[in-house]
């Protein structure tokens, strides 16, 4: 017999016993009288804490047999999330938003007597790590719903069925547990465009998918919600009304928002005085909700490491730099030219950076992180939404800069600018396609047509790289012993953070400013 069986056995039989010396206190009519107050008191203080003991381990005696029971109870218990709106930080809008699918699965007899249709499908799009799985399960925790996860690659199976077949279940599953949620993460492995040259077995899932959204009406209980990061690639059939008809975007965090995430995740640590949250959410722009989880938990494990009875702001610092640049790489085999052009490479970025004003220039180094030899930590003073032209073209000349600072000092250029490439081609593309800042004048050319007018683009595209280019170039030149006293200081020193760079800018008043 189980150790709970026991237990509860004896539970049965204290509260019987209990009850029948209670009883015989007030109406004695046996022999049970002559039991003694102080033994009687022992039983039914033995009877409490037992009692107490039950429910505090959350295991309330089941008078159901337990092939039925105890599996999928404790299976359904699981399920149900502990997470609330309190869990999510920022996202207010999105919050107010899903009150009314909150309020429909807690009460949902007020909707069906009036017979209010309400979305049965939710849909969130935008970037990873921003809060979409977490805000579904917040759904679940606030109305106490069973949450049932997929993930969208799951069903996309090697034989032809089983994807449907999958679907059908998790839906069977929902119906039977409701309410419910069903949340598909990745949705668009099985919702993207369905084509006649497509594989047979995604569609056949998608299909799946469409039917049990069709089937169930809003007499259940089950909300479904789709989680992607590509809205664009999903197929219309799914977006239409009775399916997913609501699509809300989750995005990245700005800088108040950044604060509360940063807030929620250091709710439980404790925290030095000198770790200020509004100074660490203005220094990680651009980063995603999960980043930030990411750093307060680093941060906590760097201050362990350290024996720190605090976490402080050097733990912090440290975090945001592991989690921005990765890894750091101790004792590095880089030899010493190498060095030198890293050093170079940066200071290059650095110096850009700086007199073009793109960005706040946090610190240098060329001590190797993950993949990166070297890296200029920056960020922009505040949030911005809009950018111009030139600050757009003031980016792209500072991407180019590293480039530039190899082939100004050392007539010889390397691999280590494919990263800034990368970059600085998407801001040149984006200008060209999306912006129309370019001679083709304001067009937006959708993917689909760049390959139609590549040649064009390309030309276009090609000309603002170049045209950064040269005025990287010309900004170094007209700079040159600035540049070399960074790189010099970088090459002794292996990094300079934002007072030093200020200092050694002093000492060289008024560089000439020459972005035109
Ligand atoms: N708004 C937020 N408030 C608090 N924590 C957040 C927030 N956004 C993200 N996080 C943290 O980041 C983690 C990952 O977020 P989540 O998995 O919800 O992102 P996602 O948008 O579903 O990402 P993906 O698209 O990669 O699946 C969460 O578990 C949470 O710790
Ligand atoms: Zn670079």
């Amino acid at each position: 017999m189980k150790r709970k069986s026991l237990v509860f056995l004896i539970l049965v039989i204290s509260i019987i016993a209990s009850t029948i010396l209670l009883l015989d206190r007030f109406y004695p009519s046996s022999g049970l009288s002559e039991i003694k107050t102080r033994n009687r008191l022992i039983i039914w203080v033995f009877t409490i804490i037992l009692l107490f003991y039950y429910i505090k381990s959350g295991s309330k005696p089941q008078l159901v047999p337990s092939v039925l029971s105890n599996e999928k109870i404790a299976n359904k218990e699981k399920d149900k999330p502990d997470v609330s709106f309190k869990d999510v930080a920022g996202l207010d809008e999105i919050k107010e938003e899903l009150q009314e699918t909150i309020d429909f699965l807690n009460n949902s007899s007020k909707y069906k007597k009036m017979g209010a249709r309400i979305p049965k499908g939710i849909l969130f799009y935008g970037p990873p790590g921003t809060g979409k799985t977490l805000l579904a399960k917040a759904v679940a925790g606030e109305t106490n719903s069973v949450f049932l996860y997929a993930s969208g690659s799951e069903f996309v199976e090697k034989y032809v069925g089983v994807g449907a077949k999958r679907v059908r279940s998790l839906f069977e599953r929902a119906k039977k547990e409701a309410p419910s949620i069903v949340f598909i993460d990745e949705i668009d492995a099985i919702g993207s465009k369905r084509n006649l040259e497509s594989n047979n077995e995604k569609d056949q899932t998608l299909n799946q998918l469409l039917v049990e959204m069709d089937g169930f009406n809003t007499h259940e209980t089950v909300i479904v919600i789709g989680a992607t990061n590509r809205l664009d690639l999903l197929d219309e059939a799914l977006l239409r009304p009775g399916r997913f008809d609501r699509h809300i975007f989750v995005g990245s965090p700005n800088m108040k928002a950044r604060q509360q995430i940063l807030e929620v995740h250091t709710r439980n640590k404790p925290l030095d005085k000198s770790v200020n949250i509004l100074d660490i959410a203005r220094k990680t722009h651009g980063l995603s909700g999960a980043d930030l989880a990411n750093i307060a938990n680093e941060a906590a494990i760097i201050a362990v490491r350290k024996n720190r009875s605090k976490i402080t702001i050097e733990e912090f610092d440290a975090a945001i730099e592991r989690v921005l640049a990765g890894l750091e790489i101790k004792n590095p085999t880089v030899l010493l030219k190498e060095k030198k052009t890293v050093a170079f490479h940066e200071a290059g970025h650095a110096l850009v950076a700086k007199l073009l004003k793109t960005e706040m220039v946090q610190k240098v180094s060329i001590v190797p992180r993950g993949q990166a030899l070297g890296y200029v930590l920056k960020f922009p003073e505040e949030d911005r939404y809009l950018l111009t032209e030139r600050e757009l073209m003031n980016k792209i000349i500072t991407l180019l800069a590293g480039r530039a600072a190899e082939e100004l000092i050392f007539k010889e250029i390397t691999t280590g600018a494919k990263d800034d490439l990368d970059k600085a081609t998407k801001i040149a593309r984006e200008m060209v396609c999306s912006y129309g800042m370019s001679s083709l004048g304001p067009i937006a050319i959708d993917e689909q047509h760049i390959k139609y007018d590549y040649e064009l683009l390309r030309a276009e595209i090609k000309r603002i790289l170049d045209k950064g280019y040269k005025d990287a170039l010309k900004i170094l030149e007209e700079n040159r012993t600035l540049l070399n006293h960074i790189a010099d200081t970088l090459i002794e020193k292996e990094s300079i953070d934002s007072k030093e760079l200020e200092q050694i800018f002093k000492i060289y008043e008024n560089p000439i400013d020459c972005a035109t």
